[in-house]
């Protein structure tokens, strides 16, 4: 049973007929999704464990606290779940997680970054004897970090960071200083007021030489006290878009001197006499934002199935719009152009997810690789990571507002949920690596996998099918087999790559520079880097589904998932699929009958796929999501707990309409209209 959460109250009709016609068993689903039964249970009762505790329970939605409130709620809130998962001695980090994920939904807490970002980064980048003196002080929160590279001059440009780091010998220190306005640090997470310590990223100076960005140790604030040190000014950057909860913040530094020992040194050096030793790859200190970008697909995939689950619950249960005269309203959900607006929503959030899972192993598998010593997979990890990140954000965000969209004048409402998963996600379209500059860096791999094919080299399998034949044509018939799907979006993929580079070449051949050259193309190459990654999502869903181990029907369910999410994306770029006659005009009509097919065929399962998520009522947080579908109940019950409705006549009135109508009545205003 997916979790309800709902008390006693009666379960909407609709919704429950619903359910009651899904072609499938949820369960099956779930247990698909999640890895098996004994990860579901263990999930759920994780998460009832977090929402059945006192201090989950908030006095108001968070949608009528200011940020002072929620910043002081979310970090009292984690701080008891972090003793808690200790008390219960719940270590497991799939435990952690689902126990966090209904802790605080769709909100970024004050200490996520220490434990998301801070640690892992001194794991990753620091000595043994680095490890062994901060891992243990971190993960008892004597010291709380974050991960402080971004500049009010620069995030993308990292080597044209500014805050300096300039070695000591005399007294074996370096020197970290904001040397402009500009080197400011601005945006870190958590840096305004949570943190004491932070990973600094800053160029490296020693015997007179600069050696580019490095990662330190920098300490800010007094480990008792919590007043900032001397040399160290920091604050909070004020109200964003969203991400109330986090302090983000800014800090310059003057003159601040932190030990040699500061520097994370497992891959690069400064010896006591200044000498500076290179890492294998100057790239490695780039390895946490790698990191990231690979969670971020499935962080992506879980917000948009959220706002998948509201807006076809609601789509379920509202009914507009008698479709005879004097007939019964129909379920918005009928309407075939809402179901065009959500069920390839559905489908993508699906798609995303084992995308996420896919990109995940890649990251896991070559990071132990790259801990042995072997640098060679470090382009194809960084080029799928930066690419996949940029086309699941974007994707996720655009769909969440159409999901928001769907949900009419209700979706608008902060009570709907869907505006806290928008801004909580859409930043991830430019935090770690703004989007186009990431679909940029896949770009130029695709670039350079492309001249190997111009001389004959092999390439590695993520992207040996930039080598197919380009003057095929597609195999496509009325039964759209999934391989020929996969066909497709390769051979377009391939042929935005070639047609990038032709262009990148021919410029350079006509006598630009070739970073001139790559400027030229660069539009062309973000719509091959784009497709690349459009072609990974698909055949990554398509070998989920032909590999799934599970029932007929659940397989069934999810096969017509697949199809829509890879028809779907055929018909929203057309051009593309079409420019070299791939497909001919007949194919087309196969694709667009068959699209309307699908939406046929998911409509009896619709509620089921998303209830197949699983998502806890605490979870969604939404008036219009909830499982039992009483939605219009809920709204009301939000209207009536507006701080604006404690008083029935506000000060406001006396102050100022009431002074208003008496300044008129002694006016020349005719005493009746
Ligand atoms: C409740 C939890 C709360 C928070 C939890 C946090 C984490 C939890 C865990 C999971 C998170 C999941 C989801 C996220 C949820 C919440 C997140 C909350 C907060 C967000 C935190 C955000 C933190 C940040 O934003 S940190 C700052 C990030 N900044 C960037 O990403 C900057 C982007 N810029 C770059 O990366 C680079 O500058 C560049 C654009 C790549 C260019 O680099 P440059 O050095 O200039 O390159 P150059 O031209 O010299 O050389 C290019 C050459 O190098 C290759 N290259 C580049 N990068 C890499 C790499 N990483 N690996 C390998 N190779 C690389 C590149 O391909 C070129 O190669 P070639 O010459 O073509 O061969
Ligand atoms: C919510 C949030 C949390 C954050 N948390 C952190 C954190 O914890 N730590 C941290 O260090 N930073 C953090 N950041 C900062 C973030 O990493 C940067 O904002 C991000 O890397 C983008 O850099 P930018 O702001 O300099 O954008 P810019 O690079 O100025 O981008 C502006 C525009 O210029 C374009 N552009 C820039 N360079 C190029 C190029 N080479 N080619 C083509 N187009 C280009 C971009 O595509 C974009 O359209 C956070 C940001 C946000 C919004």
């Amino acid at each position: 049973m997916a979790s309800a959460g709902t008390g006693k109250m009666t379960v909407n009709p609709d919704i429950a007929k619903e359910r009651r016609n899904a072609g499938f068993h949820v369960e099956n689903l779930t247990n698909f999704i999640y890895h098996g039964p004994e990860r579901v249970r263990r999930r759920r009762y994780m998460q009832n464990i977090a929402l059945q505790d006192p201090v989950m329970k908030d006095s108001k939605p968070w949608a009528f606290r200011t940020r002072e409130e929620e910043y002081e709620l979310s970090l009292r809130k984690q701080l008891h779940v972090l003793q808690r998962q200790k008390d219960l001695g719940i270590t497991d980090e799939f435990d952690k997680f689902y126990y966090n994920e209904a802790t605080a939904p769709n909100e970024n807490n004050p200490v996520g970054l220490h434990f998301g970002m801070f640690i892992p980064t001194i794991e990753k980048h620091g000595t043994e004897e680095q490890k062994k003196k901060f891992v243990q002080p971190a993960k008892d929160l004597k010291i709380i970090g974050t991960y402080v590279q971004t500049e009010l001059g620069h995030g993308t440009f990292i080597r044209g960071l500014e805050t300096t780091a300039t070695f000591d010998p005399k007294t074996q220190e370096f020197i970290v200083d904001t040397p402009t306005l500009s080197a400011t640090k601005y945006w870190p997470g958590n840096l305004g007021k949570t943190v004491n310590y932070c990973i600094l990223m800053a160029q490296l100076y020693s015997q007179g030489k600069c050696q580019g960005p490095h990662m330190f140790l920098c300490p800010l604030r007094d480990l008792t006290t919590h007043q900032s040190l001397p040399g160290v000014e920091l604050g909070d950057i004020g109200p964003k878009f969203g991400f109330n909860a986090n302090d983000n913040g800014y800090l310059r530094l003057n003159n601040f001197r932190i030990p040699r020992i500061n520097m994370l040194m497992r891959y690069s050096k400064v010896l006591e006499d200044g000498t500076y030793v290179k890492p294998a790859n100057s790239k490695l200190s780039y390895g946490s934002m790698v990191m990231i970008r690979a969670s971020i697909v499935g962080a992506v995939s879980r917000a948009l199935a959220q706002a998948c689950v509201i807006s076809v619950r609601y789509s379920a249960v509202r009914r507009q719009t008698e479709v005879s005269p004097g007939g019964p309203e129909a379920q918005i959900l009928d309407y075939q152009t809402q179901q065009y607006k959500l069920f390839p929503l559905v489908a993508t959030a699906y798609a995303y997810h084992f995308a996420g899972q896919a990109v995940q192993s890649n990251f896991l598998n070559i990071s132990k690789e790259i801990e042995a010593g072997n640098l060679q997979q470090m382009p194809v990890l960084h080029a799928l990571s930066a690419g996949l990140k940029a086309f699941s954000s974007w994707g996720a965000s655009a769909g969440i507002e159409v999901c928001r969209m769907s949900c009419g004048g209700h979706g608008y409402s902060l009570a709907s949920g869907l505006p806290k998963i928008y801004t909580n996600i859409t930043p991830a379209c430019t935090y770690e690596g703004e989007n186009s500059v990431m679909m940029l860096q896949t770009a130029r791999y695709l670039f350079e996998c492309a001249m190997m094919v111009q001389k004959g080299q092999r390439l590695p399998d993520l992207v040996s099918y930039l080598s197919m034949d380009l003057s095929a044509k597609s195999c496509m018939t009325s039964d759209v087999a999934l391989g020929c799907l996969v066909k497709a979006y390769q051979h377009r993929a391939a042929r935005l790559t070639n047609a990038a580079t032709a262009v990148v070449q021919r410029h350079i051949n006509e006598g630009q520079k070739p970073t001139d050259a790559f400027n030229m193309a660069s539009t062309q190459l973000t719509w091959a880097a784009r497709a690349h990654c459009h072609q990974y999502v698909v055949k990554v869903f398509v070998t989920t589904v032909t590999e799934a181990n599970i029932d007929d029907r659940t397989k069934a369910a999810l096969t017509t998932l697949c199809k829509m999410y890879a028809v779907n994306g055929i018909m929203e770029n057309l051009g593309e699929f079409l420019q070299d006659q791939f497909f001919n005009t007949d194919q087309v009509d196969i694709l667009t009958r068959k699209m309307m097919t699908l939406l046929a065929d998911v409509r009896p399962d619709a509620v089921a796929l998303v209830d197949a998520f699983d998502y806890h009522d605490k979870v969604l947080d939404s008036c219009l999501g909830r499982y039992d579908g009483n939605v219009y109940y809920a709204l009301y019950e939000y209207a009536k707990s507006s701080p604006l409705n404690e008083k029935d006549v506000l000060d406001s009135f006396h102050k100022y309409i009431k002074p208003l109508r008496e300044g008129q009545a002694t006016s020349s205003l005719p005493s009746r209209l």
